[in-house]
């Protein structure tokens, strides 16, 4: 896993050989140490180059070991070893140095980057911290405040920004393997003593107390909970403070709590999700490597609202021609003028010039006919979608991909107006559509499995986590979401108050509570989706109980609030009281209390005290409840879709892992129990009733969420 070579007489080249990223398994670190000895040992090498196969150096420890017992040479003796030998280990990081990755490099003694290569310590994002030198030899070369920012985010910088930092010597265009060579002989016979970065004192600014707490006190407010950035902080605070000994010694303690924790589990698991969902499947056996995209180089947008607006901005950005069309004149010069003004932010942060040749502005739909692919995104009203959906296929060359950005909406329903089934996708982008990384691909009944392959490559290129979903109201993200804000509605009946459902929440990990959350998006779209659900409106009949919808208990209270006029942040309240329309600062409202108060004495509810654990179960475990019922239908492919989905789309904590992980870890048995006991004591609430597959999971001894899929398969296969 390690190749040696004696070349130009007196240079032994070490190159790591572990594909796709050379990572850092116990058969690597094996290699390392026997070829390292061995080239200190030969009397007629006088330098080492240390660089990877294919273009890669190294993308860190092999993540998958950890979850086994460690075996194979330590990590820390064997950096400690290269450092300390007696001839210069020159690192060659062409492609990456990520992780123990750029620990491996920090302990060589000159350290040479491709200019294209990415370095980082990016071990926090997966609970951890560098715990192999990292958090103190990198303070030792490039400072506290540098140090304490690239370890607490485990941000990923290009070697110019490293050549600056003075993480690297040398960045090159050239291959930078021949290039560590040349350099290897030219250093050879300097002395060592200044290049071992551990024996470096740590330059400290005069203000270090105060840095470290405000660091502290900035990192801890991000980390919405998640113990691996306190630590990291921690850590480097060791290194600014105590010899490199001790500071090695409180690394690796800090290490030990943080590899056997559950947050590190949960995001070594996301990691590995994140990639599991772009190995997408159809129900119909086709996959993401037996099916081909088209090339998508010209797109329409249809509709400039909020959502159109920031779809044909990612379509820019991304290199796709665009022409965005809207038939209001007002709306289509707003639309036009929004569009321009982010691209132009974008290209002036990037330094390079704004993209505006790409695009185009129409107010007629004829003016598409000759793109590769559209997306509508007009207003939430399956009727106007229709006449969209209707004209489309009309104007629109006969192979045009036929999207549409709903939330939630019947694409079924909307393919069967085409006369093109097969080229309709759901791509369900989320607001503000420029800058969410979600987007879930939403295969009907017809599409092809290449309109899939497309829409989902297309997601990529603009930047997004593509989810392949099946279809059905709500598809996966909002259909869970149904009734986790049932749930909460129903707490504000039973005698909680908006403010406590999200404190409770917050606590969790989201970034916003259910309520705050609503108030940013708008009560109004919920209302409209009720309505046409037929849950409010004209359309309910009179007779009907205000708590009853179809034999079931309904909350109508954001009804009602929505009646007053109250949308949300765009009207200065809603759950919340804002100091002007649009405003931010969510303030308790009077109001809301005045307002949930007379209501239960209408309906002759007596508010109880609701406690934390209550609301968190009630709107979690509904809410999970629901992913199980996903899975078992096959509108998710499996958990590490519905995690992503969470995590990406509804700020769900990520070392929380996502909602199915976090039922893992919880415990399924627990899951179920408080589920049974909840909807006992609300058997008119259906989204309580424990799911088919989370019983048969808990039956079959609650296997781990690495083996639901293979289970879901076998449960299905036996229906
Ligand atoms: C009492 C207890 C005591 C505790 C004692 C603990 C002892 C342990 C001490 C250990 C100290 C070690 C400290 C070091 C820690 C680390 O290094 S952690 C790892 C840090 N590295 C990373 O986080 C990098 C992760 N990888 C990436 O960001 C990207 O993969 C990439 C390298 C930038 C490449 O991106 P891209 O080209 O887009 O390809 P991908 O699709 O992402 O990846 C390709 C395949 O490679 C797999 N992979 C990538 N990195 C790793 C890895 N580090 N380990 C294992 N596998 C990896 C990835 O999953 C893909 O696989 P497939 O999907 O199967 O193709």
């Amino acid at each position: 896993m390690a190749r040696y070579a004696h070349i130009k007489d007196s240079v032994a080249l070490i190159t790591l050989t572990n594909p796709p990223v050379n990572a850092l398994s116990a058969a690597v670190r094996h290699g390392i140490t026997e070829s390292v000895t061995r080239a200190l040992r030969d009397p007629t090498v006088k330098a080492v180059v240390l660089c990877g196969e294919n273009g890669k150096f190294c993308g860190g420890a092999d993540i998958r070991e950890f979850a086994g017992p460690m075996t194979g040479p330590a990590f820390v003796p064997m950096l400690d070893d290269i450092e300390a030998g007696d001839k210069p280990v020159v690192a060659a990081i062409e492609g990456m140095a990520l992780g123990g990755g750029l620990e491996l490099a920090l302990c060589c003694h000159y350290r040479i980057a491709h200019s294209k290569a990415r370095l980082g310590l990016p071990e926090v994002t997966l609970g951890l911290l560098p715990a192999a030198g990292g958090t103190q030899r990198l303070p030792r070369l490039i400072g506290i405040p540098a140090s304490l920012e690239l370890i607490t985010t485990g941000r990923h910088i290009s070697a110019q920004e490293a050549l600056k930092l003075g993480i690297v010597d040398q960045v090159t265009d050239k291959n930078a393997c021949e290039v560590a060579v040349e350099f290897a002989q030219r250093v050879m016979d300097k002395p060592l003593e200044s290049r071992r970065v551990s024996q470096q004192t740590v330059q400290c600014p005069p203000d270090l107390e105060a840095l470290l707490e405000n660091t502290m006190v900035q990192v801890k407010k991000r980390a919405r909970g998640a113990i691996a950035p306190v630590a990291c902080v921690k850590a480097v605070r060791a290194a600014a403070t105590l010899p490199y000994k001790q500071g090695m010694e409180r690394e690796r303690d800090m290490m030990g709590t943080l590899f056997n924790s559950g947050q590190a589990r949960a995001l070594q698991y996301f990691f590995f999700a994140q990639r599991a969902v772009g190995k997408w499947s159809l129900p119909s056996g086709a996959c993401w490597n037996n099916t081909k995209p088209k090339p998508v180089h010209r797109a329409a947008v249809i509709g400039l609202g909020t959502m159109g607006r920031g779809i044909t901005v990612s379509l820019v950005a991304a290199g796709v021609s665009v022409v965005a069309v809207e038939v209001g004149e007002k709306q289509l010069q707003a639309g036009k003028q929004m569009v321009m003004a982010i691209l132009e932010r974008q290209a002036q942060k990037k330094g390079v010039a704004a993209p505006l040749d790409l695009l185009r502005f129409s107010n007629n739909l004829k003016d598409i006919g000759g793109v590769d692919l559209v997306i509508e995104a007009v207003f939430e009203d399956m009727a106007l979608k229709k006449q969209i959906f209707k004209e489309l296929s009309s104007v629109c060359k006969i192979d045009t991909l036929l999207c549409t950005n709903t939330s939630g909406l019947d694409i079924d329903v909307l393919a069967s107006i085409t006369g093109r089934p097969q080229q309709v996708v759901g791509m369900h982008f989320f607001a503000p559509a420029h800058m969410m990384k979600l987007l879930e691909v939403v295969h009907g009944r017809h599409s092809s499995p290449e309109a899939v392959a497309t829409a989902m490559s297309l997601g990529k290129k603009m930047g997004k986590v593509s989810v392949a979903v099946g279809n059905c109201p709500g598809f996966v993200g909002n259909r869970m979401l149904m009734p986790y804000v049932e749930q909460a509605n129903f707490l504000l009946e039973e005698g909680a108050t908006p403010e406590q459902v999200d404190q409770a929440l917050e606590e969790f990990g989201f970034a916003m509570g259910v309520f705050r959350m609503s108030d940013l998006s708008g009560l109004d779209v919920g209302w409209r989706v009720r309505k046409e659900a037929g849950l409010t409106g004209p359309s309910v009949a009179a007779t009907e109980s205000p708590r009853k919808r179809q034999g079931r208990r309904y909350g109508p209270i954001a009804d009602l609030i929505c009646e007053q006029g109250r949308l949300g942040q765009k009207t200065g309240c809603g759950w919340y009281l804002y100091d002007r329309p649009g405003g931010r600062e969510a303030k308790p409202d009077p109001w809301i209390r005045r307002f949930l108060e007379e209501y239960r004495t209408k309906h002759g509810l007596k508010a109880r005290a609701i406690d934390k654990q209550e609301i968190l179960d009630r709107c979690l475990f509904s809410l999970i409840n629901e992913g199980f019922r996903a899975l078992e239908d096959g509108i998710a492919a499996g958990p590490e879709d519905v995690d992503v989905i969470y995590v990406f789309g509804y700020s769900w904590p990520r070392h929380m892992g996502g909602p199915m992980f976090y039922a893992g870890m919880v415990g399924l048995a627990r899951v179920l129990e408080r589920l049974e006991h909840y909807h006992q004591a609300h058997p008119d609430v259906p989204s309580l009733q424990p799911s088919t597959l989370l019983r048969r999971l808990v039956a079959s001894g609650s296997p781990p969420v690495q083996q639901w899929r293979g289970f879901i398969k076998r449960m299905r296969s036996q229906l």
